[in-house]
């Protein structure tokens, strides 16, 4: 079904979408799902419309994986001021503004081991692991697994520039649709519907989130006391880290409702999810922008941008919001610079629940 232009009536909530539409009243789509990734610079295929592209001499790119080895190393360098969970949260803020579309479910590499090119799966671009690799081949590794997604080309309802367009799965703002889903649909199948609560599930005395009824096909279960999580995203059973931080925002959004819920007995269910909804959401975005990102960015640098603002005095506000701004995240950024972060990734951490697919590719 090809997304409709939502008509934005303005007072019938005030709450923000489940899938980021009328957040501009400009471009109600804007930073909704399935649309393109937006561009800095135009794309340079091959064949101008989607093969890859090649060196000015005409040959093929250098291999990815031997320009990361002799650019990057094998090293691990510790960090003497950050935790792991200055990684980890990035990846829950990545993982709210962004997921390439059909990224993920066919093996172009299994176990690690080359298919015959005249065998290979559609789409499938394996990287070849280079006989001179300091690891991979020592755990017989011969490739990677690389599947180019689907674009514009394939899908119906986006608009089709010419050259191939790549699609996000999810709203690109920043609005916990890891935790509430990505659409009407799917956060009321994440809803107890009573109460303003999430759905949980009681265990040893605690609230998790329920079961993954895709179990087998999602996560790697080892046996039947392993856990796979359902949540608003796909990927949140990909590392017992970034589960653990899924599950801290989907129970702050139960506390909050419950609070509120004393506070307000008047309050119907609908009332309680979105005003619930609302505070999480603007708590892990003042952690975002006054805590995480400073750490990178700079303070300075942030104020000197208009990232932040100095501090308002009581009862002040700052008013920049600008409903010309294009929120879609650029294909620059989902691919490459907020991977950077790939780097800060300790070596030794094992992803023993999770994807398959992500765990291969990972490797
Ligand atoms: C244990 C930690 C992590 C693992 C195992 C991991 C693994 C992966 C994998 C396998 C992919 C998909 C690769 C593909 O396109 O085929 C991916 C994508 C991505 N990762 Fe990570 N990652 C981790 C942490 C992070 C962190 C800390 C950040 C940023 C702060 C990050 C940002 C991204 C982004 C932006 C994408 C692209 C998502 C999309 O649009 O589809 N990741 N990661
Ligand atoms: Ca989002």
């Amino acid at each position: 079904v090809c997304p409709v232009v939502a008509s934005c009536d303005e007072g019938t909530t005030p709450y923000r979408t489940m899938d980021g539409s009328c957040n501009s009243l400009y471009n109600p789509l804007y930073g909704t799902p399935y649309r393109p990734y937006r561009r800095l610079v135009p794309a340079r295929y091959g064949d101008g419309v989607f093969e890859p592209a090649r060196m000015s001499s005409g040959r093929p790119m250098p291999n990815a994986r031997q320009l990361s080895v002799a650019l990057f190393g094998e090293t691990e360098v510790q960090d003497g001021r950050s935790t792991i969970i200055n990684m980890q949260f990035g990846q829950l803020v990545a993982h709210d503004m962004s997921f390439t579309a059909d990224v993920f479910g066919v093996k172009c590499c299994p176990n690690g081991k080359r298919i015959p090119p005249d065998l290979l799966p559609p789409r499938c671009m394996p990287l070849e692991v280079p006989p001179d690799d300091p690891v991979l081949p020592l755990e017989d590794i011969q490739c990677m697994s690389m599947l180019r997604t689907k674009t514009t080309l394939e899908y119906p309802c986006a608009t089709n520039y010419g050259t191939a367009e790549q699609l996000s799965s999810v709203t690109a703002y920043l609005d916990l649709s890891i935790v509430y889903g990505n659409s009407v649909e799917q956060t009321a199948s994440l809803r107890q519907h009573r109460g303003g609560l999430m759905s949980v599930e009681h265990r040893h005395g605690q609230d998790w989130p329920p079961h993954n009824p895709n179990a087998s096909r999602l996560c790697q279960m080892r046996d039947g006391t392993d856990v796979c999580y359902l949540t608003g995203d796909l990927r949140s059973n990909q590392s017992p880290h970034l589960a653990i931080l899924q599950i801290a925002h989907l129970l702050e959004h139960n506390r909050l409702a419950s609070e509120l819920s004393i506070l307000n007995p008047c309050w119907d269910d609908e009332r309680l999810f979105q005003e619930a909804r609302r505070i999480n959401i603007g708590k892990y975005q003042s952690i975002v922008y006054n805590d995480w990102l400073p750490i990178y960015l700079g303070r300075e640098n942030m104020l000197a941008q208009g990232l932040l603002h100095k501090e308002a005095g009581a009862g002040e506000f700052i008013r920049d919001y600008n409903l010309l701004e294009d929120a879609t995240v650029s294909n620059a950024f989902g691919t490459a610079a907020f991977r950077y972060f790939h780097n800060m990734i300790v070596g030794q951490l094992e992803l023993r629940v999770g994807l398959p697919m992500v765990g291969e590719a990972f490797r």
